[in-house]
């Protein structure tokens, strides 16, 4: 047995994720016969063999043999809505162990952080911004929004904020997504995700908000970036992998993109000697989508709510189907409709 394993019948909840003590103090109220535990990225790979139910996200590496040999561990509430970090083949195999997301959590910023980088590449704001390092004024024409075709792959959380969010914008939105069903106003045509090079064949603006998984993995290759039309833009805050890099400078060079906003990259932190770090452009920003300072406290929210939903032998909200890496609309959580206080 592992060290530090308490009683076996003291429910252990092992936190990783940046919460100060009166949130670990909030969760450990929810479940007053759990024992709560912040490990934080410095002990968790020590820690998460111990731990019933897991809240939060490892950044380092973590022996998941380890924990799963320890036979403890029943359910992962993740911090993130991606969860290739925690998607692991033996986790996936688990029957024993469910894992829910934060689907749809971080969605108005991601939604915000898509209109910077959307409205960055075309008003070309690096060639500007880079114009005041050089003190030149001079003046060139810009692209616009306005009248354009957005197509959003992957109508999730993040996808349905980014439609809202562009709807006062007198542009034209389809999306395709994994389950087409329940399409937004702001969305004139929803397609299942097979029908992505109809979406490809009319976008000026493709948007990618799918998670990663072996379906989306390199996705974006030589051959998408062949059937989008030439001219137009590509903006990514899912994952960087959903996109092969090489074929998007490419894509870049050859003029049949106009400009890339990613929030993402296949590497990160993006390497210095990547050819996209000097294209004018292309918009980075270093995976800061979900960054906010409501991020932690949302988190604390939904972890509580699925907490009192675990101890009363509910399913959490966000369980997804592990093989795939998402929930069904059905099972997401949308904060409007629970207090989190209640
Ligand atoms: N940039 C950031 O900081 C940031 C923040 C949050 C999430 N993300 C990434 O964005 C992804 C989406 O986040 P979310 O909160 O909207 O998650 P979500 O689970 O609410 O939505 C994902 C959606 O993608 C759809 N989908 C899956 N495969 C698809 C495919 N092949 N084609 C079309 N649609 C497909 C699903 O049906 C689902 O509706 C996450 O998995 C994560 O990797 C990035
Ligand atoms: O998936 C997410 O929630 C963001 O990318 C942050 O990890």
């Amino acid at each position: 047995m592992h060290p530090s394993l308490p009683q076996a019948d003291v429910m252990r909840i092992v936190l990783c994720f940046p919460v100060t003590d009166s949130q670990v103090a909030r969760i450990a109220e929810t479940v007053p016969d759990a024992e709560v535990v912040n490990a934080g990225q410095s002990r968790i790979d020590e820690l998460l063999p111990t731990a019933d139910i897991f809240i939060g996200h490892a950044k380092v590496p973590v022996n998941w043999d380890r924990v799963l040999d320890a036979g403890r561990l029943r359910w992962i509430q993740s911090s993130a809505a991606g969860l290739d970090h925690c998607l692991v083949p033996g986790v996936i195999e688990n029957d024993s162990i469910i894992v829910s997301s934060a689907s749809g959590l971080f969605a108005p910023q991601v939604a915000e952080q898509t209109f910077a980088l959307l409205f960055g590449v075309i008003r070309r704001a690096p060639v500007f911004f880079n114009a005041r390092k050089v003190r030149d004024f001079s003046r060139q024409p810009t692209d616009d929004l306005r009248g354009k075709t957005v197509g959003i792959v992957g109508l999730g959380g993040n996808g349905r904020a980014i439609a809202d969010i562009l709807s006062p914008w007198d542009v034209r939105v389809v999306a395709t997504d994994f389950y087409p069903v329940d399409r937004p106003g702001a969305v004139e045509t929803l397609w299942p995700a097979d029908r992505l090079n109809d979406l490809l064949d009319i976008s000026d603006v493709v948007i990618l908000a799918i998670p990663l998984n072996e379906n989306t993995d390199g996705m974006f290759d030589e051959a998408v970036f062949n059937r989008m039309k030439r001219g137009s833009y590509l903006i990514n805050v899912a994952r960087g992998r959903v996109v092969r890099e090489s074929a998007l400078v490419a894509a870049l060079r050859s003029g049949r993109l106009a400009g890339a906003g990613l929030d993402v990259t296949e590497v990160e932190p993006l390497p210095a000697d990547s050819p996209l770090w000097d294209d004018p452009k292309v918009m980075i920003s270093p995976h800061i989508g979900a960054q906010s300072f409501r991020r932690v406290s949302d988190t604390v929210d939904l972890a509580c709510i699925n907490l009192k939903r675990f101890v009363a032998g509910q399913q959490p909200y966000n369980v997804v189907d592990k093989r795939l890496g998402f929930p069904h609309p059905a099972d997401v959580y949308r904060p409007c409709t629970e207090n989190p206080n209640g």
